[in-house]
């Protein structure tokens, strides 16, 4: 098709068509402009929209002086993935710019009425991290625009799940204190998707669980989810707010012996809401206090627990949460990103997963000698010892921000205090049997143990019921004194800690991880530390870790005591017990990780280095002296040493042999190089004006330093060395210290040369 102008293509875009050939039937579709790309079919389909360029339908492609031109841009996308669409009037769009180039001149863009569809697109260097991605398509005539956005409009109020209406909670001081510009930033996503938010700034900690305790069933049924702008902290406030004031739910199962300690009559005990009223009004955790919430001295507590039969929340209420926290170890877990942008975008469109929920009781006697037991909800962590005297200590050190968790954290460390307690937990036969390649599968997208394996008495979709243990199952206990304890109910991966306590934790598999480590030396805790800090490292992998996979475990501490650390809260408790809820709150959507194979690609680099340079002196930390070939061996050995993984390593070696027979020895012995660069290539170079190509008439300036200029000596049979050359072609590493070559050593392609003669 040629194009010659404005006139053009307001004539092309003037028709509603059907495309025709091969293009993929759709149910209709019109001619359009595309902003940055250029005139397009067009395409509403079942699923999505998908465009085609015209020139590709008619000329197989736009061509620029007989190159193919590449507009690399996406040609579709799902409704699924889009979450807005609007009209935004008359305006300019353009050509692609490589088209733009091409025809040598700027094109001042076409005026035409246009509308967006806004939807994302995953980062390309890390796949979780969502970016939002806008596309502007334009007509001349405005009522073909108004009826797209109108079919468009249509399609996405068809997608379910989405939400329509939210609580927000916004905790302007959490973390560095960003909660209220995260807010912002992530805004004008919610409006462009016509969400209505109801938006609550907190004044001071309990003031958000005030709110949801008081607001009226009728009220929380016209909103969809609750959506938290701050840490996991903040999370676990809202939380208990809803689970805690109107879920009735059965207190976890204790041994015999703990239940008579208590004065409890065993599993058979239902926690009803309404009687923990006088309980949470005593409660001494200075963080999740229930103030004098009217200034006139009297709580409004009275209000809470109207219907404690409130339908579930996993069925239709979600929980949002927009990262500004200090660790945001929920949103790592989940999302797998601490981006307020990808967040927003899980939570408008409506994507979604169940989470577990631990339920913990706290149970101790009042002055009558009533039994009162005290309920919380933890989403990630629950912690005793290290972890519940370093928040202790960083509370008081809030000013210094996320900073304040590496002091508490040394200062707490260098004391070093052990606890004495009992603890007593489930054991679960079929985890017991559970292979070991069944325990390391990582809880990804549609987590296979997450979606299939069988939860006892409950269903996914029903309502969530805690475990059910079969007849056999036993408690087993362990008594001493104990550095921590910990219950990871999912991972909890975060900056400090990069594959979390517990690597293969799932997020909806109705089992918490029990990690008690036993008083040991400091060196060894600290070697344990050093290990979580660590990627790819093993921190349950020592004898004084005990690590049990329960669904249920009680909790008794004599002498000295800590504090339990539930979701970064503090919560005194001498006596507790705990059980995890299968997928009881539905969150966002999803984590798929793609590794990025860094390790191995420096492998391959450093192998390919070693063949090219296989006699140059190598110096390692300044103790080891080698040669190049065996340098990618020795880091290898290395990484054995210091306990890192070797597969990337091994998988970068092979990958680096394969280029390199690929690439030199085979072409060597056959004469054939299957790798030669393609003539479009060349072409494209040329075109674009960059490099020097191989059979230009313009002479290299022989002293350059040109990458690779080894290779052409080689295949030209040419001998010489160039001992300038050889010193501008050493390597440079940061541990590693090149040394002069020897005359015979370190020199590129020689041995090949010969061969060739
Ligand atoms: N306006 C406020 N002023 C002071 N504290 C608040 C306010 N709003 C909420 N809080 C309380 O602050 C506590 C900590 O909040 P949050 O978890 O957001 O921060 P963080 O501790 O910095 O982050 P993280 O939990 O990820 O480490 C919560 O218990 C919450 O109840």
């Amino acid at each position: 098709m040629e194009r010659d102008g404005e006139d053009d293509v307001a004539d092309n875009i003037a028709h509603l068509t059907a495309p025709s050939g091969d293009f993929e039937a759709s149910a209709w579709s019109s001619n359009m402009f595309l902003d940055h790309v250029g005139e397009v079919v067009l395409s509403h389909n079942s699923d999505g929209l998908s465009w085609k360029l015209l020139e590709s339908i008619h000329n197989e492609g736009s061509h620029c002086l007989g190159i193919k031109l590449d507009h690399k841009v996406p040609d579709k996308i799902k409704f699924s993935d889009l979450y807005a669409v609007e009209l935004t009037g008359y305006g300019s769009l353009h050509r692609s710019s490589a088209e733009n180039n091409c025809f040598g001149k700027e094109f001042h863009g076409y005026e035409m009425f246009r509308f967006k569809a806004h939807g994302f697109k995953k980062s390309k260097t890390q796949p979780c991290l969502w970016v939002p991605a806008t596309y502007t398509f334009g007509h001349k005539d405005l009522s073909t625009c108004e009826m797209w956005v109108n079919q468009v409009n249509a399609s996405l109020n068809r997608e379910v799940g989405r939400p329509k209406n939210l609580l927000v909670f916004i905790h302007p001081l959490s973390g560095k204190g960003n909660g209220y510009r995260n807010w912002e930033m992530v805004a004008p996503i919610f409006a462009r998707a016509q969400i209505k938010t109801k938006v609550i700034v907190t004044r001071r900690a309990g003031h958000a669980f005030d709110v949801i305790t008081s607001i009226t069933n009728n009220e929380l049924k016209s909103y969809d989810g609750v959506v938290t702008v701050g840490g996991d902290g903040f999370f676990n406030e809202i939380l208990n707010a809803l689970l805690s004031s109107r879920y009735k739910a059965p207190y976890p199962p204790t041994p015999s012996d703990f239940a008579q300690s208590v004065g409890i009559n065993g599993s058979s005990v239902v926690h009803n809401p309404n009687e923990t009223v006088s309980d949470q009004n005593e409660d001494d955790d200075p963080l999740l206090t229930i103030p004098q919430h009217n200034g006139s001295g009297s709580s409004n507590l009275h209000a809470y627990h109207q219907d404690a039969d409130f339908p579930l929340p996993n069925e239709w209420f979600r929980f949002g949460i927009i990262p500004a926290g200090s660790t945001d170890a929920i949103v790592l877990c989940t999302t797998g990103a601490r981006d307020p942008i990808t967040s927003a975008l899980h939570i408008v469109l409506g994507k979604r997963l169940s989470l577990d929920i631990a339920q913990v009781v706290r149970w101790r006697a009042t002055a009558a000698s009533k039994v009162e037991p005290c309920v919380r909800y933890v989403a990630s962590f629950a912690g005793y010892g290290f972890y519940g005297d370093v928040i202790s200590d960083s509370e008081k050190r809030r000013w210094m921000g996320p900073k304040r968790y590496d002091y508490s954290g040394t200062k707490v460390f260098l004391k070093h205090r052990s606890y004495e307690a009992e603890v007593a937990y489930l054991e679960v036969e079929s985890e017991n049997s559970t292979s070991v390649s069944d325990r390391r599968l990582i809880c990804r997208t549609n987590c296979m143990i997450c979606n299939t394996k069988p939860v006892y008495t409950s269903t996914r979709g029903t309502r969530p019921t805690p475990y059910s243990h079969p007849e056999e199952t036993r408690w087993l206990k362990s008594k001493g004194c104990f550095l921590s304890i910990g219950a990871a109910i999912m991972s909890n991966r975060n900056e400090r800690a990069p594959d979390g306590l517990v690597i293969d934790a799932h997020l909806s598999d109705g089992f918490l991880h029990l990690i008690m480590i036993k008083d040991c030396p400091r060196a060894s805790y600290l070697w344990h530390l050093t290990e979580l800090a660590r990627k790819g490292g093993n921190p349950l992998d020592f004898e004084f870790v005990e690590h049990h996979k329960t669904t249920a475990f009680t909790f008794t501490s004599s002498g000295n005591e800590s504090v339990w650390n539930l979701d970064g809260e503090l919560f005194q408790a001498h006596q507790l017990s705990a059980q995890v809820f299968r997928g009881l709150v539905l969150t966002v959507v999803p984590l798929l990780w793609t590794p990025f194979m860094g390790s191995s690609l420096v492998f391959m680099i450093l192998y390919v280095w070693g063949r090219e340079f296989p006699n140059a002196r190598i110096n390692i930390y300044g103790v080891v002296s080698l040669k190049g070939f065996y340098l990618p061996w020795a880091t290898l050995a290395l990484d054995l040493i210091f306990g890192y993984p070797l597969k990337p390593g091994i998988l970068g070696i092979v990958a680096g042999h394969l280029y390199y027979f690929l690439t030199v020895l085979h072409p060597l012995a056959s004469g054939k190089y299957i790798f030669k660069t393609p003539l479009w290539v060349h072409k494209v170079v040329a075109f674009w004006g960059e490099g020097t190509q191989i059979n230009s008439p313009v002479q290299r300036d022989p002293r350059a330093g040109v990458a690779f200029r080894g290779r052409g000596y080689r295949l030209n049979g040419n001998r010489s060395t160039n001992t300038e050359q050889q010193q501008q072609q050493q390597p440079r590493t940061g541990s590693t210290t090149p040394q002069q070559p020897n005359a015979a050593g370190g020199v590129a392609f020689r041995g090949r040369s010969y061969r060739l003669d």
